[in-house]
């Protein structure tokens, strides 16, 4: 017999955000919950009659206290974890103004694309980094 699915589906806006020294703004999970202590990309959850570039610049004010200009589209990536699957819905942004606080985080880093390395991500940050390096590449 077939089994539905019933994982929960997040559908979240995710922020590259870029310094003026080309550093990108990482933070540390919390060392409870989903993915304790794993670095991410900030952002979260997308609200219901917000587009995505909303989703993003709200959640990176509520969780870093700093605004952003959100740029273009990097990558979008589906992910399915053992008990959770995400929709990843990736922007490349910009630095604007204010000191990144870590308000619902564990730590806070400005890194380069090559520090990415030394620190553990989710598995479905994997694409993401490929396609940071790959963009890299091209210019
Ligand atoms: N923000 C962010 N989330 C990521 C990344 N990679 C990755 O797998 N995720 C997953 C972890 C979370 O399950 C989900 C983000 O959802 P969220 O931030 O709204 O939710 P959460 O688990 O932190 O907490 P909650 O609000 O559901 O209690 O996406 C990433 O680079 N950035
Ligand atoms: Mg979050």
């Amino acid at each position: 017999m077939n089994k539905i699915s019933t994982i929960p589906h997040k559908i979240i806006g995710v922020a590259v955000i870029w310094n003026d020294q080309k550093q990108i703004l990482i933070d540390r999970r919390l060392p409870k919950g989903t993915m304790a202590g794993l670095w991410e990309f900030p952002g979260g959850k997308i609200e219901s009659r917000e587009t995505i570039e909303e989703c993003i610049g709200r959640e990176i004010l509520e969780e870093l206290g700093i605004k952003i200009e959100v740029g273009i589209h990097l990558i979008t990536i589906n992910h399915t974890y053992s008990h959770l699957q995400v929709t990843l819905t990736v922007y490349h942004c910009r630095h604007l103004a204010g000191i990144p606080q870590a308000i619902e985080c564990a730590e806070i880093r400005w890194v380069s694309l090559d520090e990415l390395d030394d620190f553990s991500f989710p598995e479905a940050n994997l694409a993401i980094i490929t396609a940071l390096r790959k963009g890299q590449n091209d210019n």
